[in-house]
């Protein structure tokens, strides 16, 4: 469901992605460049914004800047193939932007005195970072783990729903959203393990142990 969600949000994007993508490689502009830019984006409105209760402002800054993780893919793919050190790349910047978002709304959260949101703010960072902590390890290891209900996207949406409804006045939107956040994430890591499990069963000598 998940992941039928992200193909044709993808493919939906292409159209304005791909006459862009193609203008920037025009201009000289390389995805390396995208991708760290995008990142410096999205830092500047989750902790230049969200973090000082701006939420509206910083949710719609951070989702123009994280929807440019599109972009750079597609302008590696069209500059004649992507890299080793792009793929790296842009994985590890997602990981630095989903910090400065999560953190940002952990910041915020106790400024306003709300605790026990800030722990489902946390939870959200610690175990998001673990889904794809458990995604990089298994491809490290040959194996696949495109799997789970709450990938990056799925997460990014839902901490931005809740921050801009709160930002426009829903008081509980944002802490509601950050603790079915940090459940199904949970859910997401217990589906990514067994994926592995069954892979790497099926890979050991003799199998299944
Ligand atoms: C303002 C909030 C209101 C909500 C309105 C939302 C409007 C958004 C408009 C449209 C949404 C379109 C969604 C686009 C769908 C893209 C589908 C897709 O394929 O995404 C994946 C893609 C590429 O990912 P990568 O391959 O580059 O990255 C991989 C990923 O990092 C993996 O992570 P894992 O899933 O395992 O955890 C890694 O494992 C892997 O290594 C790595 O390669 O791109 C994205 O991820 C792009 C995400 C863009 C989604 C933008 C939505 C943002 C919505 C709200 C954010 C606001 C946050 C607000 C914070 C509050 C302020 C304090
Ligand atoms: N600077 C970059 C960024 C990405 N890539 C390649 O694209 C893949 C991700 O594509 P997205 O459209 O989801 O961003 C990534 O795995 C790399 O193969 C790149 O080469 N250089
Ligand atoms: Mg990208
Ligand atoms: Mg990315």
């Amino acid at each position: 469901m998940a992941k039928i969600f992200q193909v044709s949000a993808r493919a939906g994007m292409t159209r304005v992605v791909e006459p862009v993508a193609r203008g920037l490689l025009k201009a000289g502009v390389t995805p390396n460049t995208v991708t760290v830019a995008g990142t410096v984006g999205v830092l500047v409105g989750a902790l230049g914004f969200g973090a000082r209760g701006h939420l509206v402002t910083g949710a719609l800054i951070v989702t123009v800047f994280a929807l440019t993780d599109l972009l750079d893919g597609t302008m590696a793919r069209m500059s004649g193939g992507s890299t080793r050190f792009g793929a790296f790349l842009d994985s590890s910047m997602d990981r630095v932007a989903d910090s400065a978002v999560f953190g940002a709304v952990a910041y915020w959260l106790a400024t306003q005195g709300d605790y026990p949101s800030v722990a489902a703010a946390l939870l959200c960072l610690a175990v998001g970072g673990l889904v794809s902590y458990v995604k990089a390890r298994a491809e490290g290891l040959g194996m696949t783990c495109n799997v789970g209900i709450a990938e990056r996207t799925e997460r990014l949406l839902i901490v931005g729903v809740g921050g801009l409804l709160t930002g426009l006045g829903v008081d509980r939107a944002l802490p509601i959203a950050l603790w079915l956040l940090a459940a199904v994430s949970v859910f997401t890591v217990g589906q990514r393990m067994v994926h592995v499990h069954r892979q790497a069963r099926q890979l050991e000598p003799g199998g299944q142990r």
